[in-house]
């Protein structure tokens, strides 16, 4: 644990505090107040916020329940089996952790905390370029399976050494985000004058101070040629964050992409933008057959898991019920949600007669409100 969060309210001797207070089940709302009651006002609105109205955010999770299961019944269902492999990485569950800034703002032990945790759970884990701890350094906390992402910074040579270093640190994937070659317009950030606490550790930023962090443009944007390139410097998978489209997914595939992930960013780029669970089928569609396809936002329920599953995906990732998991309750919080969540997909496998995450059939979900006929 050792020194305090910049800012957080400190706890008085014999003081309970909402980390001490047991859930009798995943109650990610009540999980996420706590974080809202234990962190400053500007680093929770930081986290929880997104661009303009907010408009994609608050859309993600319905957009997922805007899908109904159709369960199969009779199938003799026992254990059901969670573990599938994500670009020849083995995992316990095809929930992990997506990539999230700052972690060092949400509690002590900042990226270590969540490695340890995701490590725990079998979950693989994306450690965001913009981290409080190098990536041998979260390498070093656990040998938990790990992607590294990559952000295009304002030195094109740092860029490329973070990348190269990525792959020498024994990360088995780099997940390239393309949806921020701008900062979203994030109105709670503005309108609080956000700015990250003065003794953050930028760990990847170079101490030339090259690379401001949440500045709004990055120079020399990147285009599909540097997936190709990135894949050769780092010598891996590359996987590309941030597509909502069909014909960009196509074209990241055929630009040597091992994988594409649906994403809005959690609504915090472009606002109003489509649902990732309404983008997963087109992408689906035009990939599906050539690469692995992940999606991310809104994902909050066991049954918003099966959903992104019977879509398509080969695995979802988690951002702010990570943040909440890991702020509340450090390693073991981030366990927490991800076990959770992994025990209600799990139960709603069973519920629905489907014994293994690796084929969930696509007629598992039919749109909320359609009557099929076969
Ligand atoms: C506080 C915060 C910081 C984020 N930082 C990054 C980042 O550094 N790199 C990145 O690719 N995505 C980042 N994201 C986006 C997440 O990877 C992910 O796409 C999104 O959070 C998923 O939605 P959810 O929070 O609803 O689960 C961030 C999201 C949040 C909430
Ligand atoms: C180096 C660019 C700033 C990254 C900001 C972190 C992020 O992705 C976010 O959504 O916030």
């Amino acid at each position: 644990m050792g020194r305090p969060v910049p800012g957080q309210r400190r706890r008085a001797v014999g003081e309970e505090t909402p980390e001490d207070r047991e859930l009798p089940f995943l109650d990610l709302d009540a999980l996420e107040e706590q974080a809202r009651d234990l962190l400053p006002g500007e680093v929770f609105d930081y986290y929880a916020g997104g661009a303009e109205t907010e408009t994609t955010l608050a859309e993600a999770t319905a957009a997922w329940r805007s899908w109904r299961l159709r369960p199969r019944v009779l199938r003799g269902i026992g254990a059901v089996d969670l573990r599938t492999e994500l670009l020849g990485t083995p995992v316990r569950t095809p929930i992990g952790v997506a990539p999230w800034a700052y972690q060092g703002m949400a509690h002590p032990d900042g990226e270590l905390g969540t490695a340890r945790g995701a490590a725990a759970a079998g979950a693989l884990m994306t450690v965001s370029t913009s981290a409080t701890h190098t990536p041998e350094e979260v390498a070093a906390a656990t040998d938990g399976p790990r992607w590294f992402q990559l952000y295009r910074l304002h030195s094109a040579r740092h860029t490329d050494d973070l990348a190269r270093r990525a792959g020498d640190a024994g990360y088995r994937a780099l997940v390239l985000t393309v949806d921020l070659p701008l900062l979203g317009r994030r109105r709670r950030d503005l309108r609080s004058d956000f700015a990250l606490p003065a003794d953050l550790r930028l760990a990847n930023s170079p101490a030339d101070g090259g690379a401001p962090e949440l500045q709004p443009h990055a120079p020399a944007p990147w285009t599909f040629d540097d997936i190709a390139r990135f894949g050769d410097l780092s010598r891996l998978p590359v996987v590309v964050k941030g597509v909502l489209r069909g014909d960009d997914a196509v074209r990241c595939v055929e630009a040597g992409a091992a994988a594409v992930w649906v994403s809005t960013h959690g609504g915090r780029q472009v606002d109003p933008a489509v649902a990732s669970a309404h983008a997963l089928p087109e992408v689906v569609a035009a990939v599906g057959e050539d690469a692995e396809v992940y999606a991310d936002g809104g994902i909050r329920s066991g049954s918003d898991v099966l959903t992104a599953l019977a879509l398509g995906a080969s695995a979802v990732f988690l951002g702010r019920p990570v943040v909440w998991g890991l702020a509340t309750g450090g390693d073991a919080g981030v366990t927490g949600v991800l076990d959770g969540l992994a025990e209600e997909l799990a139960h709603t496998m069973a519920l629905c007669g489907l014994p293994e995450v690796r084929s969930v059939p696509r007629d598992t979900v039919v749109p909320a409100g359609v009557i099929r006929r076969t």
